[in-house]
């Protein structure tokens, strides 16, 4: 959906907002998780409430008030509802930002998703940390379960998972210590997946461990996958391959040279916003446009609100979602006339 800026040769804005939503175990909600129960005290439940429903409807929102106001803008605004974020982007906007329709939007700015802050600041992402996703195999001597057989693929696997849960560690001492400030800025390292053994009395001759890891843009990636091949090839038979990779993380740096920032930032300032900026823990669709060079922003208007995207009985209050579309109003006004550079 595109509004037409009154300088359409000017690079334009991407408002993106991705349609998919997780799954829900229904058991586990108070109200039907895709009904949007408004509760009296103005809390929608339902899938999507935070994640991320609500930023769709309120650049709608935004973008239909600011034309019935008579605003003209000078940048021309791109709204994209985009299809699976949630599993990866890769037949979303991993596709998308190498076709040739998106280079005819002259894309220069993006925003998208962020998440709800606790308290009554807002917080704004430039950077995400990149997910990888690691299958650490092992093979060894197999033979019957009644034996004392050796090299086996499941104590290989062990030691080498190991030495994976020891760095865990390491990185979860350095965020409780204060070292790291936010969960963005250390790496997280899950075993998330183990797989192994066919029968109770054989000893299987392969096991594999499943690993979501997740690294700040500020580690060297190539560094970072030269130590996962020392803790894997410190055992004989014992490989690792990549399921998922993101690679060339970039961070879209907020300082005064900026044009975007100060623009989003004003119009925040205006309205007394209170903004902390972080690397967003998780990967969104911000990612592949950050690669493209692209500044981006991820930002969900969403203050004093739990952060329950992907969790039983997420919410939105009606009032922080109806305030949000001010904040768009704001903030679209002020980016869409960043003039000429
Ligand atoms: C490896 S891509 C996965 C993308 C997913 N995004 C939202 O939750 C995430 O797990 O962060
Ligand atoms: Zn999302
Ligand atoms: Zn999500």
């Amino acid at each position: 959906m595109s509004w037409i800026g009154t300088s359409p040769e000017l690079p334009s804005i991407m408002l993106n907002a991705h349609t998919d939503v997780v799954p829900v175990f229904e058991e586990f909600w108070t109200h039907g998780p895709f009904d949007a129960t408004k509760l009296e005290n103005g809390d929608i439940i339902g899938r999507g409430t935070q994640d991320m429903k609500c930023v769709a409807i309120q650049y709608i929102e935004a973008v239909r008030n600011l034309i019935a106001q008579g605003v003209r803008l000078a940048r021309t605004l791109h709204l994209t509802f985009v299809p699976d974020e949630e599993i990866g982007g890769h037949s979303g906007m991993e596709l998308f930002v190498d076709h040739e329709r998106f280079k005819a939007l002259n894309i220069g700015f993006a925003l998208d998703e962020g998440l709800a802050n606790e308290t009554d600041a807002f917080t704004v992402y430039y950077g995400e940390r990149a997910p990888w996703w690691v299958r650490v195999k092992a093979v060894g001597r197999p033979g019957h379960g009644s034996r004392f057989v050796e090299n086996t693929a499941t104590e290989k696997l062990m030691r080498v998972i190991e030495k994976f849960l020891a760095f865990r560690q390491q990185q979860k001492s350095l965020l409780e210590s204060g070292e790291a400030k936010t969960l963005g800025d250390v790496t997280t390292l899950n075993l998330t997946m183990l797989e192994g053994g066919v029968q109770f009395n054989i000893v299987p001759a392969e096991a594999s461990a499943g690993f979501d890891i997740r690294i700040p843009p500020t580690v060297d990636l190539v560094e970072f996958e030269k130590q996962l091949g020392v803790w894997t090839s410190s055992e004989e038979g014992v490989t690792f391959e990549f399921v998922s990779k993101f690679e060339n993380n970039q961070m879209t740096v907020l300082d005064d040279n900026n044009v975007w920032w100060k623009a989003f930032k004003t119009a925040c300032d205006a309205q007394a916003l209170t903004l902390v900026t972080e690397i967003f823990p998780a990967a969104t669709d911000s990612r592949y446009i950050r690669q493209k060079s692209i500044p981006a922003l991820g930002f969900s208007p969403i203050n004093n609100t739990p952060i329950l995207l992907h969790d039983h009985n997420e919410f939105l209050n009606e009032a922080v979602f109806v305030r949000g579309v001010t904040v768009y109003e704001h903030v679209l006004k002020s980016i869409g006339n960043v003039p000429p550079q």
